[in-house]
């Protein structure tokens, strides 16, 4: 399949002819081309997430890799980084190969399993990273994320282990016992509403901690959900220091507070929690300074019954994947080489995913990308959205920029908003 995507702006640049054809960027047209009218809109490097959880196997009833693949295409991600809370644990060759295969079977976004660090996410035991590593998924991200790698001694296994292949330890920061029982962000709010709560300096010490150790070891580390101010001055520091760690921000923290626990609706509910407004202000300078690499979705979809009780028994999490570029549209405005580099171009060189996050003027690049207008408001509809489940922050809100495209390899997963398959 060829296509033309007539008077397209890359990256908000003047508008231009984008040939796409074999699978690549073309720098001829094609004879019998489809001819996409792309006046008006941007086109971008694949979006590419590093931290969404799709659930299966196990929870299919919440989202299944082909569910959580179409809500990925349909916000404009051709890549998603699996992460291995699903049940069984992805802790081995065998249910990373299945989670691989399972998103090449549905052919929407480009799947990548993300291997645990410890048998059965425990703490206690490493898991067979290098099998994970040299399995057909190819797995280079390890991650616990859900728990902390707490032990000190393992953390520091695991990131000298995985240096033998490039690999990266995305650490989850939040030291347990500082966060026995917490429900949300401990702060006034927190003590207005009687909620126990979880303290900054809970992932401050961890990221401290991980940052000295990936430093004493000569690894990479990679933090999760970055969610405090102090957070970003620990990882400020180590990044002048020359530390290989990279950071990512979700598109809920940059913009959501904890004063939207005060209603006690558990769609709010999250790991780590909502913070305060000044918490938001440093993450999003912490983005623009690109001490904060990336922005990563942390996708965590939950069945009604989880989400849908009282605030103490719900799962924490939020769904991101359909929200995650107009939230950041909303929060940013239209700065597109800011939002090409953090949604596209980092992820996928933290991920080591080539053939993504490239440049779309260079003919031969593979052809991953999405068309965006930004022009277009859409109130966001739990109801409308393809992910299996409705636990969205933003139901009701009025967000700009529509994904009217995504194109894998060439071929269009989505296609007039609307996903191909
Ligand atoms: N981010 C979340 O709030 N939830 C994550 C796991 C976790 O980090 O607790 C999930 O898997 O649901």
């Amino acid at each position: 399949m060829a296509y033309l995507l007539k008077g397209v702006s890359i990256l908000g640049g003047t508008p231009t002819d984008l040939h796409i054809a074999d699978g690549v960027i073309s720098d001829k047209a094609e004879k019998g081309a489809e001819v996409i009218d792309a006046t008006g809109l941007v086109a971008l490097p694949g979006l590419v997430d590093v931290h969404t959880h799709l659930r299966e196997p196990g929870r299919e009833d919440a989202e299944t890799v082909e569910t959580g693949s179409r809500a990925a295409a349909l916000g404009g991600y051709t890549a998603v980084c699996a992460m291995a809370n699903t049940s069984p644990v992805a802790d081995t060759a065998g249910v990373v190969e299945q989670v691989w295969r399972l998103g090449r079977e549905a052919g929407l976004v480009d799947v990548q399993p993300i291997g645990a660090v410890t048998v059965g996410l425990a703490g206690k035991q490493m898991a067979e990273l290098g099998a994970m590593a040299t399995s057909a998924a190819n797995v280079r991200i390890f991650s616990d994320d859900g728990f902390c790698v707490a032990d000190p001694k393992l953390m520091r296994r695991a990131l000298e282990y995985v240096k033998a292949f490039d690999g990266v330890i995305a650490q989850h920061a939040e030291e347990p016992r500082l966060t026995e029982g917490a429900q949300m962000h401990e702060g006034e709010v927190s003590t207005r509403l009687g909620l126990t709560g979880w303290p900054a300096v809970a992932e401050e010490a961890i990221i401290a901690r991980d940052v000295l150790l990936a430093e004493h070891v000569g690894s990479r580390l990679h933090v999760c959900h970055v969610s405090t101010a102090g957070s970003v001055e620990v990882l400020r520091q180590a990044k002048a220091r020359g530390v290989r760690v990279t950071a990512e921000v979700t598109p809920h923290h940059l913009l959501l507070t904890d004063e939207l626990a005060a209603g006690y609706d558990p769609v709010f509910k999250v790991n780590p929690p909502l913070r305060t407004a000044a918490d938001v202000a440093a993450l999003r300078q912490a983005l623009l300074d690109g001490v904060i690499d990336v922005v990563a979705t942390d996708h965590a979809p939950h069945a009604v019954q989880d989400k849908e009780c009282e605030w103490s028994y719900a799962r924490p999490g939020m769904l991101g994947l359909e929200t995650a570029l107009p939230i950041v549209l909303s929060v940013f405005g239209e700065k597109w080489d800011l939002i090409a580099d953090r949604m596209s171009i980092a992820p996928a060189r933290i991920a080591g995913l080539a053939g993504h996050g490239g440049d779309l003027t260079t003919a031969g690049t593979p052809a991953n990308l999405t068309l965006v207008d930004p022009t277009a408001r859409q109130v966001v509809d739990p109801a409308g959205l393809a992910s299996r489940s409705r636990n969205t922050p933003y139901a009701g809100m009025t967000l700009p920029g529509r994904i009217v495209a995504t194109f894998l390899r060439g071929e269009a997963t989505v296609l007039d908003g609307k996903a191909v398959k």
